[in-house]
């Protein structure tokens, strides 16, 4: 990777494939059959105003760089897919409001600051292990998000339609939109933390929840009667919230980079923090030969195929400046590859002096098809995997920056176990995911107690060397 980039030099990658017999479809994108709509669609957006500012994602940077210097952990969450059929204010409100009560509960429980980023607003496109899907003998291409194609089992909606790209970026914008209005409106004051609480989490985590909650209220009433009133800390008042997807269609994401004008630099503008899956990371793809040239913070999925050299490559490829905050290593292995796997890799970034954030995806090496035919993932096997990340990196002296989870706000029932003890039985009584199965919030804000106090363990522990 070392031509001129410019926004759409990962074309000659594509190209160059094409030509020795590949398709779209190996590199996970689609084969639009209208190319002259395909383009129209690309020209529209090219003059579409950005989604997000250069300036936010450089903000986010400089707060991901904390986080590579172990001083802040970074909560990564939100839906597998977004859909259309699912755009509801609600949706975002209850989505934004676990994440949140999810960073209440790490930076009270652990003292430390969070980074909080939502798979949210451009989430639409998907990876899928195989091109087609069969049932009853009827075999059409796979759904591959609603950017892409539709979700019902029909000729006419698996075709790739270009149109679908506006009506992502125009649900981003309202997404987007609102999202910024509960992050700086009012909504995320900490004031307000007791009325975040959602009705059907357990009455344990409940408690739990109220409980913290009473003593930060009490904090605040303690730090205005010293002067730090919200008018003079404004983090007290609004919060900082960041979206990410996915960089999986390219033709979109191209459309929407921009030359950004304070720096001359172009920026990716559908969204603050752009990732490459598992799937499409080859260091010679087109997926790497876009994300490198963009100065947005980038993220790349680590699965336990990665080896030291490749991890390693991957960081020159995408971090040559070894800028702290521009990458984030997202593994995910499943408990016992990563046990075996990441002390490699963890040694490998100490041993050149790579600057990144290590977060853990716990979702997506977990993913089991149960007996009545469901996708789901286990709370334990996520746990034990959240757990193996936090072990390897103590033991490697490194820090355990970040999570990534596939979850919503809502009350569904796609994974197995928590507090709830969802059973393979009840998969069925609340399954709307589009694609992977979710936690809910319930499960979500368990998990978050549990890390809280993995976290402050860390930072006791690192406090005490110091
Ligand atoms: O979210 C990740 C992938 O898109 C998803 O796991 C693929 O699912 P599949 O294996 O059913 O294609
Ligand atoms: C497809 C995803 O993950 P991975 O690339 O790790 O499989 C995802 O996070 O949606």
């Amino acid at each position: 990777m070392t031509g001129t980039w410019t926004p759409e030099s990962w074309r000659s990658i594509v190209d160059a494939a094409i030509r020795d017999g590949k398709t779209f479809e190996s590199f996970q994108m689609p084969t639009y059959p209208d190319a002259a709509a395909l383009t129209h669609t690309e020209e529209t957006l090219k003059v579409m105003p950005p989604l997000v500012f250069a300036g936010e994602a450089r903000n986010l940077k400089k707060h991901l760089a904390e986080v590579a210097e172990g001083r802040a952990f970074l909560l990564q969450g939100g839906d597998c897919a977004e859909s259309f059929a699912e755009f509801r204010a609600d949706n975002i409100r209850d989505t934004f409001r676990v994440l949140l009560q999810m960073a209440v509960v790490l930076t009270f429980g652990a003292a430390c600051p969070v980074v909080k980023v939502g798979r949210m607003a451009g989430q639409f496109a998907k990876p899928r292990s195989a091109p087609t899907e069969t049932f009853d003998g009827v075999e059409l291409p796979s759904y591959r998000g609603d950017m892409i194609n539709g979700p019902d089992f029909t000729p006419a909606d698996r075709i790739p339609d270009p149109q679908r790209m506006l009506r992502v970026y125009n649900q981003a914008a309202a997404t987007l939109n609102l999202l910024r209005a509960f992050a700086e409106g009012g909504y995320a004051d900490l004031h307000k933390v007791h009325q975040w609480t959602l009705g059907f989490v357990s009455a344990e985590q409940s408690t739990r929840y109220q409980e913290m909650a009473d003593r930060i209220q009490e904090t605040l009433g303690f730090m205005e009667a010293c002067g730090l009133t919200g008018d003079r800390v404004p983090q007290i008042r609004k919060t900082d919230f960041y979206t990410s997807h996915e960089a999986l269609l390219l033709p979109y994401e191209q459309a929407m980079t921009r030359v950004d004008s304070t720096t001359g630099d172009w920026y990716c503008c559908s969204a603050h923090l752009l990732w490459i899956g598992e799937r499409t990371r080859d260091l010679t793809g087109p997926h790497v030969e876009f994300l490198r040239g963009v100065g947005n913070p980038v993220g790349v999925k680590v699965g336990p195929s990665t080896t030291p050299e490749t991890l390693l490559r991957l960081c020159d490829a995408l971090n040559p400046q070894n800028e702290a905050g521009r990458l984030t290593l997202i593994t995910r292995m499943g408990a016992g590859p990563l046990q075996e796997k990441l002390p490699a890799l963890i040694r490998a970034v100490q041993a050149e002096g790579r600057k990144v954030v290590w977060s853990c995806d716990p979702m997506h090496a977990n993913t089991i098809k149960v007996a009545n035919g469901y996708k789901t993932r286990s709370f334990d096997s996520i746990l034990a995997e959240l757990k193996a990340f936090f072990a390897v990196h103590r033991a490697e002296g490194s820090h355990a920056g970040g999570l990534h989870f596939e979850l919503t706000g809502r009350d569904v029932t796609e994974c197995i176990g928590g507090s709830q003890e969802i059973t393979e039985a009840r998969l069925g009584d609340a399954y709307h995911t589009f694609c992977d199965p979710r936690l809910n919030a319930a499960q979500s804000l368990e998990l978050a107690f549990l890390v809280a106090e993995a976290l402050k363990e860390e930072r006791t522990r690192v406090a005490a060397l110091a």
